[in-house]
């Protein structure tokens, strides 16, 4: 991929004169135009998106659309598409769409089809599953397995959580699901005093079955089983491996036949689409992994071959980088109406954290341009009475995504309406804002003073212009799910290839990892430590201290 500094393309200049034109323009404003809701929303079968709530117009738009053409966004998509090795700092190719490519149409890497390596990996996955589903995979003691239990990290953890999460109306009644991530040995043990050893099944999730975390927790769960099951051979009925790495794999103790393998070319957090997502197949049932699967393939044959002006993946990225770039904003929030999505920011904050927080350029320059947001979020309506005070009326700038399904999966009274009325009232509230003098109207009303009005009101004006997405799904189905989360991928890679990025290495989680490698040894006998600096050392020696 050519390295093309964003700033220097006549689209950027032109967006930048654009923003000072626009400083005093209301988004509410813009809707004296009739068609601004049909003009600015996109609809892939039952997922809708608005983006009409943005302080952008049609001038903006082609705008942002020149920048993507200026800065090779569509050479880009077909070089991801195409196998091309576009991960260029660790000279390897991006092909998670590979996974989900329900056409089977031949895609290549090194001049090899990779279908059939996929094919034959889902099918071994589909045999798993099925033998989990059915309960014919049994213990070592000839039990049906109950319990299911991932340990991973990042990507081999975040994705099964969030999906198995937003999923659970599909989940298997017979299988509950744990996920242990975290080193502290807190996280597996509360987990362990959950499940029988008979009935468990440890997925050991690493691409590269290496990470401390994962291998650690794993080394602790198979202590554990062989405390009650006393047999080595009994491992094979209770551990399975998904990873790249075959000889850490058997190292472990897992046997070949029992691992799940994916390729170098799926980045870590874009792997639930891969054997990652065994214990998603497991838990919802193959038939409903492969929706998932058809689902994201939706969404990139959209992402593909749909115009920039009505491709959904491509004008979120460009509204976030007009609300980044032009107007100041420097995290996103991602607001789901619909609690099964309880783990759906958490899932993003990697994914586009991890992606697109980087501060050297494609040619190895620091960049003198804003890349990546923060990304959070949490549940409506729980976010709401938590951290809405500040989007509404904090001095930041806060774009949001607001997600939320047609129709819930537990209607139950008026929950629903009720949870969607707060969904509407937002944007609405969040463009609109509130006057002073619709405040004082408000309060004379209300029958109250003047020294009232004068001392409150200002605190209960809400100065509005607050730009928004509202992204309207029929409802959470595995389907939908794969095309949101391969909508979300599809973003951040555009925003990657604009900003001028490697979006798919992670160069920035390997520092502290190797110096918690050094410090490790330091930590297991009572010496001071005098190698570092003044306050890593005080703190170490604090720590033995306190540790006696
Ligand atoms: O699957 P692995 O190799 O254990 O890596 C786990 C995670 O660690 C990272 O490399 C860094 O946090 C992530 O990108 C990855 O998802």
């Amino acid at each position: 991929m050519k390295s093309i500094n964003p700033t220097t393309t006549t689209a950027w200049g032109k967006l930048q004169s654009l923003s000072v034109l626009h400083q005093q323009t209301q988004i509410k404003n813009l809707f004296n135009e009739p068609k601004r809701f049909d003009a600015f929303t996109i609809r892939l079968e039952d997922v809708l998106v608005d983006y009409s709530k943005n302080r952008l117009d049609y001038e903006i738009k082609s705008a942002l659309i020149e920048l993507a053409e200026e800065t090779g966004l569509r050479a880009a998509i077909e070089a991801m598409f195409d196998g091309e090795k576009i991960n260029g700092t660790e000279g390897r190719a991006v092909l998670h769409t590979a996974l989900r490519n329900r056409s089977n149409k031949p895609m290549n890497f090194e001049g090899k089809d990779v279908m059939p390596d996929i094919n034959a990996v889902l099918r071994q996955m589909k045999t798993f599953a099925d033998k989990i589903s059915n309960g014919t995979w049994s213990g070592y003691t000839g039990k049906p397995i109950t319990s299911l239990v991932n340990i991973g990290i990042g990507g081999s953890d975040l994705g099964p959580v969030m999906v198995t999460e937003a999923l659970k109306p599909y989940q298997n009644p017979n299988l509950e699901v744990y996920f242990v991530s975290n080193v502290d040995g807190t996280h597996i043990a509360e987990t362990l005093k959950k499940v029988n050893p008979e009935t468990t099944l440890f997925f050991i999730a690493s691409k590269t079955f290496t990470t401390q975390e994962t291998m650690t927790n794993a080394h602790t769960a198979r202590d554990w089983f062989l405390e009650y099951a006393q047999d080595d051979k009994a491992v094979a009925k209770h551990f399975v491996a998904l990873s790249t790495n075959e000889k850490g794999v058997t190292d472990f103790g897992i046997d070949p036949d029992n691992m799940f393998a994916f390729w170098d070319w799926v980045g870590g957090r874009y792997s639930l689409w891969s054997a990652i997502g065994l214990p998603i197949a497991c838990a919802i049932g193959f038939d409903n992994f492969e929706k998932l699967l058809e689902g994201a393939y939706s969404m990139d044959i959209h992402f593909r071959n749909a115009p920039f002006e009505n491709n959904i993946p491509v004008i979120l990225a460009l509204v976030g980088i007009w609300n980044t770039n032009f107007l100041g904003a420097t995290s996103e929030a991602i607001l789901p109406y619909d609690q099964y999505l309880h783990r759906f920011a958490a899932y993003f904050q990697q994914g586009n954290m991890e992606s697109n927080g980087k501060y050297v350029s494609r040619s190895g320059d620091k960049v003198d341009y804003t890349t990546g947001p923060i990304i959070w979020g949490e549940p409506g309506t729980n976010g709401q009475h938590a951290f809405y005070q500040l989007i509404h009326q904090g001095t930041h700038l806060i774009p949001c995504d607001f997600i939320a399904p047609a129709i819930s999966h537990n209607p139950i009274s008026d929950h629903h309406v009720k949870l969607l009325s707060n969904f509407f009232a937002q944007t609405e509230a969040l463009m609109n804002g509130k006057t002073l003098e619709q405040v004082t109207a408000e309060m004379n009303k209300a029958g109250r003073s003047e020294a009232e009005i004068t001392k409150i009101a200002p605190h209960r004006v809400f100065e509005g212009n607050r730009p928004t997405n509202s992204i309207l799904v029929k409802q959470i189905t595995p389907y939908t799910l794969g095309q949101l989360i391969a909508m979300y991928e599809h973003k951040i890679f555009v925003q990657g290839v604009i900003w001028n990025i490697y979006s798919f290495d992670q160069w920035g989680v390997e520092l502290g990892k190797v110096l918690a490698n050094a410090i490790l040894p330091e930590l297991v006998n009572a010496n001071k430590v005098s190698s570092h600096d003044a306050s890593t050392n005080g703190l170490i020696n604090a720590y033995k201290e306190m540790r006696g």
